[in-house]
């Protein structure tokens, strides 16, 4: 098996993006790996480790998210003393951030241009539907499009009749019960991650992501051994990260994606929420009064539902706490804006003050 541009999304917009960048000496990669600021870019010419230009140094420093991730499609140059850098990061499709744990206000770049996001939750022991809740949120935010694995399968009596119990908790999102123990459901995975496409894979620890990973992409030792054969094999590990299916898409796998919480990808925008939700959302669309608090407003369709059981306490009550904490993040993000942008003035009046001196 040949892992070539194509069969890694390489498409007819990528060539168009990547057009003003095509000299003498670079080419055109996807990024499978970053650490510490070295990436490990596969080429159609094989792995190459590169180091940022010092272009991509400045914007980085300007802007946190526009530095290469995984996932990322870029450019690569070689110099005629055998070093390689990034000169540039081709514009993304779709991308996961999570938000800034500690200083940054804008968060941190996780993974690029996924097409389908599987949220990945186990049958047993019990499923936990807040959980899918808020992975879904996660990713429709992204721009992916989500599908919901429920694992484990074969240790469960009634697959079906569970996953149908998880409908609403994920609602418009096709869901499939697999196992990697007796491979059901595997083949209905890879129909949505064709040649071409990239599939993620986030959920708990534990949950069957590193077997899913290996049951999908099956033919593992090719794999290796075509590495082998390009001469470049010593960075095998890399190929964990970006991990082909046989006659199928590539699987983006690092450890940043298994450990996402919940994010706000857009400040004021929070759309993934809307979506994840959209059953609730239609109900809140149909109350009487457009500032209604579902509280004890009259002609509140999200009571009515919550009276006639038609949408579960639980669901209403993960819903209100997602939005808290986005309405969280959003106050934080947006504080610690002001404090850059204030920042930034200070220094522009030093720096006139110094002209002027
Ligand atoms: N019965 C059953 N067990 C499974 C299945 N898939 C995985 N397991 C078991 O579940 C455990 C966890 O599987 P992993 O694939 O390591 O889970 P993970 O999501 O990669 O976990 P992290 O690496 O911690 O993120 C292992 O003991 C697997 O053998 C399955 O389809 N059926
Ligand atoms: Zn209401």
């Amino acid at each position: 098996m040949n892992l070539t541009l194509p069969s890694l999304g390489w498409d007819d917009t990528l060539r168009a993006a990547y057009q003003r960048h095509d000299k003498r000496g670079q080419r055109p990669g996807r990024v499978a790996r970053v650490d510490r600021g070295i990436c490990t870019v596969l080429t159609a010419g094989g792995t190459v480790r590169a180091s940022l230009s010092g272009r991509m140094l400045g914007d980085l420093a300007a802007d946190p998210l526009s530095g290469p991730c995984a996932g990322d499609w870029v450019v690569v140059r070689q110099w005629p003393d055998d070093r390689t850098t990034l000169e540039a990061v081709l514009p993304r499709r779709t991308s996961i951030v999570r938000a800034g744990a500690s200083k940054s206000a804008t968060g941190q770049m996780i993974a690029t241009n996924i097409d389908t996001i599987a949220v990945v939750e186990p049958l047993d022991p019990d499923p936990d539907p807040g959980r899918i809740e808020r992975l879904m949120t996660l990713a429709w935010d992204s721009g992916a499009t989500p599908i919901l694995l429920l694992t484990k399968a074969d240790a469960v009596g009634d697959p079906a009749a569970l996953a149908l119990s998880f409908a609403d908790a994920a609602p418009g999102v096709p869901i499939i019960p697999v196992s990697t123990v007796t491979g059901e459901g595997l083949d209905v995975i890879a129909e949505h991650v064709p040649p071409g496409r990239t599939l993620a894979l986030v959920g708990p620890s534990g949950a069957g992501k590193s077997s899913l990973v290996n049951a999908l992409a099956g033919a593992e030792v090719m794999v290796t051994r075509t590495l082998r054969a390009d001469g470049r094999g010593r960075h095998t590990t890399s190929y964990r990260a970006l991990v082909p299916i046989p006659d199928g898409g590539v699987i983006l796998d690092t450890p940043g994606l298994r450990s996402v919480g919940l994010f706000d990808r857009t400040p004021g925008e929070g759309d993934g929420l809307t979506r994840a939700f959209a059953d609730v959302e239609d109900l809140v669309a149909a109350c009487r009064y457009s500032d209604c608090r579902h509280e004890t407003e009259p002609g509140c369709a999200v009571r009515e539902a919550l009276e006639l059981g038609v949408l579960s306490a639980r669901r209403y009550d993960n819903w209100r706490k997602l939005q808290r904490e986005l309405e969280f993040e959003r106050r934080r993000v947006d504080a610690r804006s002001r404090q850059a942008q204030k920042a930034k003035a200070r220094q522009r009046q030093a720096a006139v003050r110094r002209r002027e001196m």
